[in-house]
């Protein structure tokens, strides 16, 4: 459970799959880090640059799992909160994430639990090209494996 924790923020952290909707209306006039924002200006945090910034995230571009663990096997818990935001932030955050969790674990154990998965065709599979209808990020293509019922 532990793994299957890591590799669901690991998935969300690489592939965000909104990546357009965190915005906040400034109801007065602000300064943030030098930067005027006059009242009733839109900032938008943009999950997907969040998550691939180099300043927030090590290899930022490598899908790995294990940044979300410690040395222990132990889930590692981010004292900043900011750099993870798939579901947004603050008071308007998501308010499907525990369903939306729950649902993407039960998937994969029942998946995994039910089959070996190994990936399609000669073993090196194809690349997972990623793109936005506007709202969401999905695969553009199919997505192949191979599926093997466990005895
Ligand atoms: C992986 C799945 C999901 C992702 C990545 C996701 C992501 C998001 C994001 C980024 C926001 C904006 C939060 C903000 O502005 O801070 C949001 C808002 C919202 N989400 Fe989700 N969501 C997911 C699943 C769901 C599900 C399953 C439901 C309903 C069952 C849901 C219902 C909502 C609602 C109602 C809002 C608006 C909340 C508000 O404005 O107060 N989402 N979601």
């Amino acid at each position: 459970m532990k793994y299957l924790d890591a590799v669901y923020k690991e998935t969300l952290r690489y592939y965000p799959p909104v990546i357009h909707f965190v915005n906040r209306v400034c109801l007065s006039d602000i300064t943030i880090r030098g930067q005027f924002y006059p009242k009733g200006s839109i900032i938008k945090a943009q999950p997907f640059t969040i998550h691939r910034s180099e300043t927030n995230w090590e290899e930022a571009e490598v899908f790995n799992p294990d940044r979300f663990m410690n040395e222990n096997g132990e889930e590692k818990t981010s004292k900043d909160g900011l750099k993870w935001i798939p579901f947004g932030v603050g008071p308007r955050y998501c308010v499907g994430m525990r369903f939306a969790e729950m649902e993407f674990k039960t998937t994969i154990a029942k998946l995994v639990d039910t089959f070996e998965l190994s990936i399609w065709g000669d073993g090196n599979g194809e690349e997972m090209i990623p793109e936005c209808n506007g709202i969401i990020m999905r695969p553009k293509g199919p997505v192949r494996l191979q599926l093997k019922k466990r005895k």
